[in-house]
């Protein structure tokens, strides 16, 4: 079924709508989309936990790179607070090995789409114990790891990367989140609160090409073909 006609009640302008597109949620049978209005080649972007993309890699399991880089394959049951969640691809990939995750986001736009996309999982028999292990909190990462009474035993981040001139386009959807997030220009300043609410390590995911985090060298490293998770322990 298509999504409602009715110009969606939480249709919102959103940061990024300076280049002269405008955004809207609209609500349909299934859950919300975010359209672009007046965006030449835009594909509407739903948050769909049961997409066969996120279910392969749910296959990969608790060796693949992720995983490995929060330390699922040593203990499932970590708790993860990921603090720049989007889509919640991959929080939802790591609620879904086992562990407990808190998605951070501040763009209202995208976290209307993850909460959607948590009330439907959790409806759905084959979801709804994943679900269960997960929390959506709208709002941004720097003010909410203010408050260092509550801790998590991994912080994720994996803020938007500026665009590079020479790189391949990224794809529409990349796009789309970068128009919408300005790209995470204040990334750096997330390091240092991340720090004090893990317990065990923050885990950082950077294009293979880029600089550290806040300039700041990490404990270690994990290699993947297009990205590195680069890891850091706190003191
Ligand atoms: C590259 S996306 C994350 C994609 C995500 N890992 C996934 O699997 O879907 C980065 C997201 O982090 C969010 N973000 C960046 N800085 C943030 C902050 N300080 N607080 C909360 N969210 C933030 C952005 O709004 C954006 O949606």
């Amino acid at each position: 079924m298509p999504a409602s006609s009715d110009p969606d009640v939480r249709s919102t302008p959103a940061p990024g709508t300076a280049r002269g597109f405008s955004f809207a949620l609209e609500s349909g049978a299934d859950g919300l989309t975010l359209h672009a209005h007046h965006h030449p080649d835009f594909r509407p972007i739903r948050c769909d936990w049961t997409a066969p993309d996120i279910r392969r890699r749910v296959a990969g399991g608790r060796r693949q790179l992720l995983a490995r880089a929060i330390g699922l394959h040593k203990q499932a049951d970590l708790s993860v607070l990921d603090a720049t969640a989007g889509l919640g691809r991959d929080g939802y990939v790591l609620a879904a090995l086992g562990a407990s995750v808190t998605m951070l986001e501040r763009q209202p736009l995208f976290a209307a789409l993850l909460a959607d996309a948590h009330a439907r999982a959790a409806d759905q028999a084959d979801h709804a114990a994943v679900a269960a292990r997960i929390e959506v909190v709208a709002g941004d990462a720097a003010s909410f790891m203010r408050d260092t009474t509550r801790r998590w035993d991994v912080v994720h981040l994996d803020p938007m990367y500026p665009h590079r001139g020479k790189q391949a386009l990224p794809q529409k959807e990349m796009q789309i989140l970068r128009e919408l997030t300005d790209g995470d220009p204040d990334a750096d300043a997330l390091l240092a609160p991340a720090l004090a609410v893990a317990q065990r390590r923050v885990v950082v995911k950077r294009p293979s090409h880029a600089p550290f985090l806040a300039g700041r060298p990490p404990n270690f490293q994990l290699d993947g073909s297009q990205a590195r998770y680069d890891i850091y322990l706190p003191t």
